[in-house]
């Protein structure tokens, strides 16, 4: 029997951050590549479009018109997940059925009038101002009492559900911490209870030192492929000092982060010579008025391509029943990254 190799043989990986594990079988992408690479021409769009109902100067569905912004644009979703005037009540029957209402405020964030950009085409000092009026938005809708959690997000790209490729992302704030931070929280807060430290900046250390799941880093961001990594080139952009959230980082922190942001989403497109879908979002510590010395802020990105600019991974079948399954590992895929950095 060989040594066991993570290069090699089929393993299982632990997420040190949410506690999961997933499936990892290397010897299946042994295989030579076959990222074929299709001329996807890219898809013209008009730096202004009519019908788009998130340009300047637009009426959206709900008969409002969109001012002529000239940088970024916020707006309440019209068509609102969460309501910040849902009565409280909740529900239960048997000790197995449980319910309990849900308050909270959705909002739309235009990245910038221009129809046809995304954010490898926009400039550093754009991106920026994005992350100010994220870090408006955050603060602003977490000091209110019944928003205990703000997430922002962005879906990018049709294959993702994303109904305009106008350049925008969304916030969701609500009275609970949803279950996606809630798993990361509690595995932050027990390492930092056993160890005094912050989970991700030791994690950070040694990936650093590793390099080898390394794709971009700059004075304040360094963006990998986790170890752990479930999309096949998923990515993780981790702050190198230790803060909580966007209320705490400093003007040079935003420009280094616009930049990694940048960078990566060009890497990405140039992976599979298209303008590359994901599902990105910022992990910020809850807003209910506690210390969280235990959050690290970082910023996820979950893009479903796996081979091509059409094939994509699904998560099905095993991956339902039992835990997420990848072939090609996080290593490799940080390779092809980084080669394209
Ligand atoms: O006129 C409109 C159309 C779409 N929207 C909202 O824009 C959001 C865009 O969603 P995506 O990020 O998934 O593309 C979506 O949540 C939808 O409800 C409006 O708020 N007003
Ligand atoms: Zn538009």
């Amino acid at each position: 029997m060989s040594t066991f190799d993570l290069t090699d043989h089929s393993h299982r990986r632990y997420n040190s951050l949410t506690g999961e594990w997933v499936l990892v079988s290397p010897h299946r992408s042994k295989r030579p590549w076959q990222g074929q690479q299709e001329e996807t021409q890219r898809e013209q769009r008009p730096e202004y479009d009519p019908s788009c109902y998130l340009c300047p100067t637009n009426t959206r569905a709900n008969g409002e018109t969109n001012p002529d912004y000239d940088a970024t644009f916020v707006f309440v979703n019209d068509f609102a997940a969460l309501q910040a005037d849902s009565p409280s009540g909740s529900f239960s029957k048997g000790g197995l059925l449980k319910a309990e209402s849900e308050r909270g405020i959705c909002k739309v964030i235009c990245f910038s009038p221009r129809h046809d950009l995304t954010l490898s085409d926009m400039a550093v000092e754009d991106i920026k101002k994005v992350i100010d009026l994220w870090q408006k938005e955050y603060l602003e809708l977490g000091a209110l009492e019944y928003i205990n959690y703000v997430q922002i997000f962005e879906n990018k790209g049709q294959v993702m559900g994303s109904s305009n490729p106008h350049p925008h992302g969304q916030i969701w704030a609500q009275s609970s911490v949803p279950v996606e931070p809630a798993k990361e929280m509690a595995q932050q807060a027990a390492y930092y209870r056993e160890n005094g430290r912050s989970l991700l900046a030791d994690y950070l250390q040694l990936e650093l030192e590793e390099k080898s799941r390394v794709v971009l880093e700059n004075e304040h961001f360094a963006a990998l492929v986790p170890f752990w990594a479930v999309w096949p080139f998923e990515t993780i952009i981790i702050s190198k000092r230790h803060f909580q959230h966007l209320g705490q980082i400093s003007e040079d922190e935003k420009v280094a982060y616009a930049k990694i942001m940048k960078q990566l989403s060009a890497v990405y497109d140039s992976l599979f010579q298209t303008s590359f879908p994901y599902s990105a979002g910022l992990h910020q510590s809850p807003t209910d008025g506690q210390e969280h010395p235990e959050w690290h802020f970082h910023m996820h990105f979950y893009p479903p391509l796996l081979r091509s600019a059409t094939v994509k991974k699904f998560m099905v079948g095993y991956e339902m029943m039992g835990n997420p399954q990848r072939d090609i590992t996080p290593e490799s895929a940080a390779e092809r990254l980084r080669s394209l950095a």
